[in-house]
């Protein structure tokens, strides 16, 4: 179990030794070799580990600042450093134990950091970090390799496009390093110590834009540190099935929060194959879903899950609630209350009618979520910002009364689609579009509940998202909606001046929402789209489409 009572697969290294039993990791850790990743707070750090998995070993993740001790009781064959939003130059900014290169040195671990980590090696080692020539490098950039490099022996291509996001750079190195990869700008993006085996990349391999992030990291993980790759999907399906049976026992009953969406959809046919009859699920129709949404997911329910499920309006209160309310983390907050007095009311109920009141929650939350929603202590990331509190995680009220069953938490969306193809959840599902719990309610920007807001938006994300199949686009896009901005435009509609709202449109292409990039629609989609927008919702004359990667945008517009 994590500190929030969840159940995990991979530790954070901040659980007790006790509570590390019971996740089953240590006896996975005897089985694999270790590749330990240091946290330093970076959005990404879960998505290293991620990669380690897709490229087949086992990880480790501990916080940056963990102890030398600690390091050498997991007896790691490769130390992964990650990023962080710190700077090496400010006082007290995490670091490794001063005698961690000379532990790596005598034990032939290969070294890795990344971003922060690089910065980290390039400060601790006698090298100087500064705010460079580039002054900051964010999204997608060409870097030129050098040739002779070891890190980048495995490729031809020499110009790759990576996916930056920093502030310092490295402008001295230290002794025994040289440069393998500058940016557009010069900046010194891969450094290596071949001798020592010490690598550095300003860039993040892991992140799903970075062309070739993955193969420069296996080549590292395989070809240097000379690892097996002997892990896989099935091995996490089956420790989490242990874990949660161990987690909830033989008696107790558990709710389970059922979207349609992909993740809790494959977490309800995981914990249903654990408890059967004793798992309940509710669907909340809380007024902020899309055009027809609760009709055409309960309708897949019954056609498709075979799962018992409730739908429970609460439209009312939840605009009630939000009404007047501004603040996009006020909104996420309030709509993650209201999502738990279902819960529980519907816990209630469920107590008066069968005599057992289920304790346990169980929710699709994947690891950006978490990440996103800063870390609840113990997590093991105490050195990540706030992006947004996800209604899921940051969003819950401090007096949850229910213990989490979240397998999926440190986990990412194409690994859960991977997970439920292997429990053979229908594809209708698996392929859906993420859609956020908030729904329009961080679609809608500003006071949800004013005017014809709500209506405005659903009629608008039905066109676009009809166009969008209608075109053959709907698989090849991660995610398309439309945003409701609180703004009005002056237009000209039949030889009248009309002063109306304005909508965007988004869509993306990603594997995991991490990073994602804008989808580079035809001039003719785009034209269509707007055309039968301004034409069927008349208080809409003007469309406009973002064209902003993730980072520095996020994906929802709150
Ligand atoms: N309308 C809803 N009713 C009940 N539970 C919900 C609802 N919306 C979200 N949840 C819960 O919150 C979790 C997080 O929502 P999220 O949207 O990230 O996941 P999802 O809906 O399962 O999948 P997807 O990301 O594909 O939409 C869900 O997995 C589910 O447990
Ligand atoms: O269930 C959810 N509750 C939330 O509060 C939430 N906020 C963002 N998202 C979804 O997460 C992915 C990443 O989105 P961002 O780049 O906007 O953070 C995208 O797929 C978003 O739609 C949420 N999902
Ligand atoms: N992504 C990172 O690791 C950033 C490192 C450091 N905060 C910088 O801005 O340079
Ligand atoms: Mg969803």
């Amino acid at each position: 179990m994590s500190a929030n009572g969840s159940t995990t697969v991979f530790t954070n290294g901040d659980a007790p030794a006790s509570k590390k039993q019971k996740t089953g990791a240590s006896s996975l850790h005897d089985d694999h070799q270790c590749v330990l990743v240091l946290d330093y707070g970076s959005q990404y750090t879960q998505l290293i580990c991620r990669r380690i998995r897709e490229i087949g070993a086992f990880s480790m993740m501990f916080p940056g600042d963990a102890s030398m001790e600690r390091i050498k009781s997991v007896n790691p064959k490769v130390v992964i450093l990650s990023g962080g939003p710190n700077s090496v130059h400010v006082e007290g900014s995490p670091r490794v134990p001063e005698d961690f290169f000379g532990y790596c040195q005598q034990n032939s671990i290969p070294v890795l950091g990344i971003c922060y980590g690089m910065q980290l090696i390039v400060q601790m080692l006698g090298g100087v970090v500064g705010s460079g020539v580039a002054g900051g490098e964010y999204g997608r950039m060409p870097i030129l390799i050098q040739p002779g490099s070891r890190l980048y022996s495995f490729q031809d291509n020499t110009q790759p496009n990576v996916w930056m996001s920093h502030g310092d750079e490295a402008t001295q190195l230290p002794e025994g390093f040289k440069v393998v990869a500058k940016s557009e700008q010069g900046a010194v993006v891969a450094i290596e110590d071949q001798a020592r085996r010490i690598f550095g990349l300003q860039y993040h391999p892991e992140v799903a834009h970075t062309e070739q992030g993955t193969d420069t990291l296996r080549h590292f993980l395989l070809d240097i540190a000379g690892l097996t790759a002997d892990w896989s999907m099935a091995e996490v399906l089956e420790t989490q099935l242990k874990l949660i049976k161990e987690q909830v026992g033989p008696t107790q009953h558990a709710i389970c929060a059922l979207s349609g969406g992909v993740d809790s959809t494959v977490a309800a046919t995981l914990v249903h194959k654990v408890l059967g009859e004793r798992l309940h699920c509710v669907f909340v129709d809380h007024g902020l879903l899309r055009y027809k949404e609760g009709e055409r997911v309960m309708e897949m329910f019954t056609q498709h899950l075979h799962l018992p499920v409730t739908k429970v309006d609460h439209k009312d209160v939840m605009l009630a609630k939000l009404k007047g309310v501004t603040d996009p983390e006020r909104k996420r907050k309030i709509i993650g209350a209201e999502f738990i007095e279902v819960f529980k009311a519907f816990a209630n109920n469920m107590e008066k009618e069968l005599g057992h009141k289920p304790t346990f929650l169980v929710q699709g939350t994947l690891y950006p979520d978490v990440i996103e929603s800063c870390p609840p202590p113990g997590s093991g990331q105490k050195h990540s910002h706030t992006i947004k509190s996800h209604h899921n995680v940051g969003g819950l009220p401090k007096d949850l009364q229910f213990s989490l069953i979240e397998p999926f938490r440190e986990l990412f969306k194409d690994e859960v689609r991977a997970i439920g193809r292997l429990l053979g959840v229908p594809e209708t599902f698996i392929k859906r579009h993420p859609f956020p719990g908030p729904g329009m309610g961080v679609r809608i920007l500003g006071d949800v509940t004013e005017g014809d807001r709500l209506e405005v938006l659903c009629m608008v994300d039905e066109i676009y998202i009809n166009a969008i199949k209608e075109f053959g686009l709907y698989d090849e896009i991660w995610q398309a909606f439309a945003v409701f901005l609180p703004i009005k435009s002056v237009g000209v509609q039949g030889d009248q001046r009309t002063h109306s709202h304005v909508v965007g449109l988004r869509a993306v292409c990603s594997s995991d929402g991490m990073t994602a990039d804008w989808y580079p629609f035809t001039p003719e989609f785009l034209r269509t789209v707007s055309a039968r927008i301004c034409n069927q919702v008349r208080s809409v004359n003007r469309v406009v489409y973002d064209i902003t990667s993730k980072p520095p945008s996020t994906i929802e517009w709150e």
